[in-house]
């Protein structure tokens, strides 16, 4: 057992007696954010290693961290259990959940890890269900005095704003409850949006969902918003205080995550970002949309976890998972993380890794060739 398990022991320790011990991060849901086990793994300068959850054998990320893991699918009953233990096993105790369907389990269950001294770096069940329901980041955004997409749950309600001139086109039709921009529709005309609108109906009643509810509660139509589109890191410490935000503007965008961006210093938008992470009081990334049109800046989206953006940032310089440590272990962050160099314009790109041999297909034709060879 390490010393840092103990929270309530450690806390009158000076910071440099914690400092010496190592310390295992565990991110979950990693998938393809390969990326992010090579931040941590800076950040954490030798001291830890960096573990890597994931259902699918084939996970990049799993065959990048010092040890992957293969676990049962987050619908799994058994999920939190199998972390739970799997945090004891191997000494973990900062968890990062980097999907948008497993933030509302953990958050159910942060206290849980908390009680055995792993800390989770997710937000309340509150604040996820807010940035997961579109609908609800929109009446947030309004209440928290941050500008916001017009938003409409009815299409005749859309169709009467848009006679009465309060909208016009291009609009969005998308899922209130939506991920990875699955399901996004741009419409250009009224024509347009009555059969997108229709397709969508008939689309949940294939599955067999309540249309007439559905399409009360299922779907939004929403402005497009106007200027440039920028994606903000807003960084709130492990107690939900505001820390910093990261601004990026995007360059191009690529099934759904930015795929090109260029850091800057927009003091207007970090004033949204700090507005936006006072009054939700989320716990470390919030990753947003935001759009600026030279005068104001308004609220698309938000996602409260590492999001497609962050890499941007930390390429620039950001060092956020230095502060998650930092915060976790109570001492300052790294000097100058938060502040990236304004200017740098990075780019995704693809990479290929081999990640194992399938040797069931392989025997039969071994044995085929070579019999009595097994
Ligand atoms: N997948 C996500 O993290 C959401 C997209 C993210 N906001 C981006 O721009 O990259």
């Amino acid at each position: 057992m390490i010393i840092t398990r103990c929270w309530p022991a450690i806390a009158s320790l000076p910071p440099t007696s914690l400092r010496a011990e190592t310390l295992n991060i565990l991110l979950t849901c990693a998938g393809r954010r390969h990326y992010l086990v090579e931040y941590f793994r800076r950040a954490l300068q030798g001291r830890g290693r960096v573990l890597t959850a994931d259902s699918s054998p084939h996970a990049i990320a799993l065959h990048a961290a010092d040890k992957g893991i293969v676990v049962p699918p987050i619908s799994d009953p058994g999920y939190v259990t199998r972390l739970l233990a799997l945090c004891l096993a191997e000494d973990v105790e900062l968890v990062v959940p980097l999907n948008d369907h497993e933030l509302p389990v953990l958050a159910e269950h942060r206290d849980r890890f908390q009680q055995v001294g792993v800390e989770v770096v997710v937000s309340s069940p509150q604040v996820v269900a807010k940035a997961a329901d579109k609908l609800a980041t929109v009446r947030f955004a309004r209440e928290a005095g941050v500008s916001t997409a017009t938003t409409y749950t009815r299409l005749s309600d859309a169709l009467a704003g848009l006679s009465q001139g309060h909208l016009t086109f291009p609009l969005f039709v998308k899922p209130r409850w939506g991920t990875a921009s699955i399901g996004i529709e741009r419409v250009t005309g009224r024509e347009e949006l009555e059969l997108v609108w229709r397709r969508a109906d008939l689309v949940e009643a294939s599955r067999g969902r309540p249309v007439e509810a559905e399409r009360a509660t299922g779907l939004l139509i929403q402005e497009a918003l106007p200027g440039l589109e920028y994606g903000l890191d807003v960084i709130n410490d492990l107690a939900g205080r505001y820390q910093a935000t990261l601004v990026r503007r995007k360059l191009s965008m690529r099934a759904g995550e930015t795929d090109c961006a260029i850091t800057e210093a927009c003091p207007a938008l970090v004033e949204i970002g700090r507005r936006i992470g006072e009054a939700l009081g989320h716990v470390g990334n919030l990753d947003c949309d935001v759009f600026w049109d030279g005068k104001r800046g308004h609220l698309l989206e938000m996602n409260p976890r590492f999001g497609g953006g962050y890499p941007f940032s930390a390429e620039a310089g950001a060092d956020v998972p230095g502060a998650l440590l930092a915060w976790a272990e109570r001492r300052d962050p790294p000097a100058g993380w938060a502040s990236p160099e304004p200017g740098v314009v990075t780019g995704k790109y693809y990479d290929l890794m081999r990640t194992g041999l399938l040797m069931a297909e392989r025997r039969p034709v071994q044995a085929r060739l070579a019999p009595g060879i097994s």
